[in-house]
């Protein structure tokens, strides 16, 4: 019987156990290397999840590179450790660790405080929920249950506690190892899988280590991260694009992370696909062409001065208002964050359970001029699937300054500037025998110098021998008879500067499982019947083709329409097996398949089908032709059911349960 009137999607409440059991039954992904025991942060993704995967990707390439007309690239995963050092990764791409003193299992520390205070306060809830009437609980009975930081141990905690653990919520990304000590220490904090105490954090690089080639001499890593891949080849991007910014180079691949504690599925794995774009733009100018298209779009914020005051209200904005009032630093980002809503929300995430959390000052890098994180809610909590960052000039600065390569973008003035500048001149004849081999090291550490720099040099030497420190760390006794410090005019012609760089970082395994969370329900009928709601535009197989019987007249016709559909790009399955109608449409729920079409004799005698909508049961009849031309314009979104409707009358012939 098809289903009249609103589909209740909330009938049941989520069950995480429910969506992972369909999500294994159905091979959306499973455990890398299952029959061996496994490995943990290790999935392979079966027939249904590399399809959907592949149309997430698909879906961002349209909504991103093709849309922005962005510059795609695809570089090596192996990455020199030279690379790795410049940007920073070998020294700081680290996270704090604990071990448990007893067994020496090893815990990430944030988490664990986390964890555990958030666990707390998930029993002082209870505690506060619970009848006055309960006996009192004694404290040996308090402290029984809290040696094990039990999940839902019902403990009341003071207000001020309550207040207090809430504020280190609102900033758990923000600690240093010592802080995060200290936090373990004051608040008495244990392993909850053992209750046994941890020791102090100490710093685990995350980076797998490798090495290129027979000897070993050349040091590598597993990238941790697409976007080196990008900094390195900026010279070369930029003068594809003849030499002008702004522009974005895009790249979608594998990266790699040594995960502490692998937990919660996809969200946090040790091998991951990266959807990176680097955005390379004036740092004068950082408006951005598009913004107003992306001005109106409300979101919902979470602005760095609210989670200092310890709390976590959402501020809803339009991204116009939030540039407008410096919440958001700068157009260019903002249209971002606008772009990666609307991206986010086509796929079918829920735009309530979304939000853009602010980075606190001392959570973003040094050199960063703002960052906030696309968190999606799910049974996980909030987290973090997408980061958009604005890094400043700082990783093309540095790998410039490393190579000595210029990665730089040189405009022509509209009018010469003609400025007076601090300018050494340098006695060759006196520089070679004076520094021999080095002597050209000590010449590019004078000119290095900026003009404060060189002013301090000019009054030092007329002082007396003065030491030049070069970057290598390397002093040489400079005299004033090898130079002349003075102030000359130039007249500049064009003006030479390294563009910074706006980053929107998309982890696609924790959008695909936060999606899937979004778009689960069981039927009001059935609770064991679930359905996974996907947009059609990235469903893993549009439509199911689905004959009433195995009887061979059916075969021909299978055929044409599988065929019709595969010609318009759609991908379709038969499920000609002996299962009911019924169940054969529910398997398929399962997965999320947005239409069915029913083949019966009709189809042989009048060439007829019908077409079943998965979230509403609903069906309608028409000639094949028909609906073949209404599947294609709903997949490509040109129109919805509602308008399916108008075009197909409705059939209520067949039976869609068991
Ligand atoms: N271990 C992981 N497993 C799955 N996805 C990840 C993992 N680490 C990062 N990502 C994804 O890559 C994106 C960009 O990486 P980024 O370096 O900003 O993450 P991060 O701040 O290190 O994440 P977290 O703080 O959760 O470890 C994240 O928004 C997330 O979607």
């Amino acid at each position: 019987m098809t289903t009249s009137g609103p589909v209740k999607k909330d009938a049941h409440p989520f069950s995480r156990e429910a969506l992972e059991a369909l999500l294994t039954r159905r091979f959306f992904y499973t455990r890398a290397f299952e029959i061996y025991g496994g490995v943990a942060g290790l999935y392979d993704y079966g027939p249904p999840g590399s399809a959907l995967q592949a149309n997430i990707i698909d879906f961002w390439r349209k909504h991103f590179i093709i849309e922005e007309e962005m510059l795609e690239l695809d570089t090596t995963i192996m990455t020199l450790s030279d690379v790795l050092k410049t940007s920073g990764h070998v020294d700081k791409f680290t996270d704090w660790m604990v071990r448990d003193t007893k067994t020496g299992d090893v815990l990430r520390a944030d988490h664990l405080v986390e964890g555990v205070l958030e666990a707390r306060l998930k029993g002082d809830k209870e505690a506060r929920g619970l009848k006055a009437s309960a006996a009192p609980e004694s404290d040996a009975d308090k402290k029984k249950k809290r040696k094990k930081d039990v999940k839902s141990a019902a403990v009341q905690l003071p207000d001020a506690l309550v207040a207090q653990y809430e504020s280190i919520l609102a900033q758990i990304d923000n600690y240093t190892g010592a802080q995060l000590g200290e936090l373990i220490r004051t608040h008495a904090i244990l392993n909850p899988d053992t209750g046994n105490e941890v020791g102090e954090p100490v710093e685990f690089n995350l980076m797998f280590e490798s090495s290129i080639g027979p000897t070993g001499q050349i040091k590598g890593y597993l990238r941790p991260e697409t976007a080196q891949g990008h900094f390195v080849n900026f010279a070369r991007l930029l003068e594809f694009n003849y030499g002008r910014v702004p522009f974005a180079s895009a790249q979608i691949g594998r990266s790699f992370r040594n995960e502490i504690s692998p937990r919660a599925g996809l969200i946090r794995v040790r091998e991951f696909t990266m959807a990176e774009i680097e955005h390379y733009v004036d740092p004068l100018n950082k408006r951005h062409a598009r913004f107003d298209e992306a001005k109106d779009i409300l979101v919902n914020l979470l602005p760095k001065d609210v989670q200092a005051s310890g709390h976590t209200t959402l501020t809803k904005m339009t991204i116009g208002e939030a540039v407008a009032k410096k919440i958001v630093d700068n157009e260019t980002l903002g249209y971002f964050l606008g772009r990666i809503y609307l991206f986010l929300t086509a796929i079918g995430i829920d735009p309530a359970r979304l939000r853009f959390r602010q980075h606190m000052q001392n959570e973003m890098a040094h050199y960063a001029a703002d960052c906030w994180d696309a968190e999606i809610q799910s049974s996980y909590g909030w987290v973090e699937c997408v980061g958009c960052a604005d890094r400043s000039a700082y990783d093309l600065s540095v790998h410039s300054k490393r190579t000595g390569q210029k990665l730089v973008v040189r405009q022509a003035l509209p009018e010469p500037i003609v400025a007076e500048r601090w300018t050494a001149e340098i006695e060759k004849k006196l520089f070679g025998p004076r520094f021999k081999k080095d002597a050209k090291a000590v010449e590019d550490g004078i000119m290095a110098l900026d003009e404060q720099q060189l002013l301090k040099l000019k009054m030092d030497i007329a002082n007396g021998p003065t030491p030049l420190k070069l970057a290598d760390g390397r002093e040489f006794e400079i005299t004033s008879d090898l130079l002349t410090i003075s102030k000359r005019v130039f007249k500049e012609t064009v003006r030479e500067f390294t563009p910074n760089v706006i980053e929107p970082s998309f982890g696609l395994g924790r959008i695909f499982y936060s999606l899937l969370e979004h778009v689960f329900w069981s039927r009001e009928s059935d609770e064991n019947r679930g359905v996974l709601s996907l947009p059609s535009a990235i469903a893993p197989i549009k439509a199911l083709i689905v004959p009433i019987s195995s009887n061979e007249q059916f075969t021909p016709v299978v055929r044409q329409i599988s065929a019709q559909l595969r010609k318009a790009g759609i991908s379709c399955r038969v499920d000609d097996s002996n299962a009911s109608i019924g169940k054969r449409y529910a398997r398929n729920d399962e997965l999320g398949t947005p239409f069915g079409i029913t083949i019966d004799f009709a189809t042989v005698q009048n060439g007829t089908i019908t077409l079943r909508e998965r979230d509403t049961t609903d069906q309608r009849i028409g000639k094949i032709e028909q609906v073949v031309a209404v599947i294609i314009d709903l997949v490509e979104g040109t129109i919805d059911w509602t308008e399916a409707c108008k075009r197909l009358p409705a059939y209520t012939g067949v039976q869609d349960v068991d």
